[in-house]
């Protein structure tokens, strides 16, 4: 079912802070920053030469960041982000087998026009796993 992994997500209390230490401290090419209203974050990202880093900040009194970042304030690794072929028949085999599709379990569009969903992280290890069809 997996593919690539298409980014890892750190969530970061400040965006501002973090895109200058990845761009000036460490060298690496970033994106402009994009607000996502519908998710709840603001993201840049950091582009490497075989996957992306993504970079993500509360937006809105909402953020499903918020809690992490509470537990976590100086930020932490979020998510983990596979490219699936066909999102739709991911879900379904996934949901068959007990794992959690989060939200409506309708896929939304992500920061790269996509369809992303995103599974629980206690089905995985502790890991939040989002899913991007590409
Ligand atoms: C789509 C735009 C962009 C893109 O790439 O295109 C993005 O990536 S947007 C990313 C932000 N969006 C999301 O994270 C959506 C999915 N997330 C959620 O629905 C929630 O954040 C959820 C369900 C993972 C957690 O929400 P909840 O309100 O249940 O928070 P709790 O603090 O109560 O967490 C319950 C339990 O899970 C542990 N937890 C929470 N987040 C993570 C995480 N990122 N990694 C590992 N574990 C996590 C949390 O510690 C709690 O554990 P407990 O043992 O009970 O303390
Ligand atoms: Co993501």
């Amino acid at each position: 079912m997996l593919g690539r992994v298409n980014h890892i997500a750190i969530a970061v209390p400040d965006l501002n802070v973090a895109t200058a230490s990845y761009r000036d401290t460490l060298g690496a090419k970033v994106s402009q920053a994009q607000a996502l209203p519908e998710h709840g974050v603001t993201v840049v990202f950091v582009e490497l030469e075989n996957t992306k880093v993504e970079l993500l900040e509360p937006l809105g009194e909402t953020s499903p960041i918020a809690a992490f970042l509470e537990k976590n304030p100086s930020g932490g690794m979020h998510h983990i982000c596979y490219e699936v072929a066909d999102i739709l028949a991911a879900r379904d085999q996934l949901s068959a087998t007990g794992a959690r599709v989060l939200g409506t379990g309708e896929p939304k569009i992500g920061a790269h026009g996509k369809p992303v969903l995103f599974l629980h992280p206690k089905d995985f290890f502790g890991t939040l796993i989002e899913l991007e069809q590409v």
